[in-house]
């Protein structure tokens, strides 16, 4: 394994029946890289990064996640990964300092690392005051911030996030980037799925799916230079409904 990429990924399929979900994808990720995972509904996404996080098996292909086979080793995948999607998050009738204390736990730390990262998460989101309030007091977009804190409470080499700020507003959007740059700036690889173009980018790189397979895979600002438009949001017609 090149001791750079984090994620390898090669002629990954995936079939349900005879429908083909993700059809050959071939690509790496770079430690402490934003990876963006974008592409129309239905184009393969979820699926993919399901299997990279190793929650479902490859009909064939290769995929090796943290230096592991997702299909010889899912345990030890899990092991290297945060997971965070709008779907599954956090439990509504614990407080805020329960539901870091249960991620802390279910992701194996001890007790004092988990008494030390809930108070670091805490007062990095500045709700330390607020700690003993119940998760469904909280908006929406202060849960997906807890959310993402919570998947990175074991400090995983890669976190996986699953279009995180659908339906968030745009100033709690903007503050979330700012938790996964500082995230990224510790070496934590960022691979985040998005519906937001101006998301798009700020990440270092991005992949456009279409129809199960990757029709590109660059800088953002390289892609806008290659098919000669100004925005993401230009880009993503351009190549997503072709
Ligand atoms: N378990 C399954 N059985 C059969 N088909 C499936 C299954 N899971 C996904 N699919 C199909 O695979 C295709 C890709 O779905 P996937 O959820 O990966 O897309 P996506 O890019 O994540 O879309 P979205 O942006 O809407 O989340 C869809 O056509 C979907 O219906």
């Amino acid at each position: 394994m090149d001791v750079d990429k984090i994620i390898e990924v090669r002629n990954l399929v995936k079939k349900f029946g005879a429908f083909v979900a993700n059809d050959h994808l071939t690509f790496d990720v770079e430690r402490g890289e934003i990876f963006g995972f974008l592409g129309a509904n239905g184009a393969g996404k979820t699926t993919a990064m399901k299997i990279l996080c190793g929650l479902s098996k490859p009909t064939s292909g290769q995929v090796l996640v943290a230096g592991y086979d997702v299909a010889l080793y899912p345990e030890k995948v899990k092991r290297s990964i945060g997971y965070m999607s709008q779907k599954f998050s956090l439990y509504e009738d614990l407080t805020v300092v329960e539901n870091l204390r249960l991620y802390g736990a279910i992701y194996g730390l001890g007790r004092r690392e988990i008494a030390e990262r809930t108070e670091q998460a805490l007062k990095r989101l500045d709700l330390y005051d607020a700690r003993h309030r119940l998760i469904k007091t909280f908006s929406l977009g202060w849960k997906q911030k807890l959310a993402f804190s919570s998947a990175i409470l074991h400090r995983p080499a890669i976190v996986f996030l699953d279009e995180p700020t659908s339906g968030v507003d745009p100033v709690t959007r903007r503050q979330f980037w700012e938790m996964i740059y500082e995230t990224a700036a510790e070496g934590i690889t960022v691979f985040v799925t998005t519906h937001y173009m101006d998301e798009a980018e700020y990440c270092h790189r991005v992949t456009m799916m279409v129809d199960g397979k990757i029709e590109d895979l660059d800088q953002p600002s390289a892609l806008k230079t290659a098919y000669g438009v100004k925005t993401m949001n230009d880009l993503f017609v351009k190549l997503a409904r072709k």
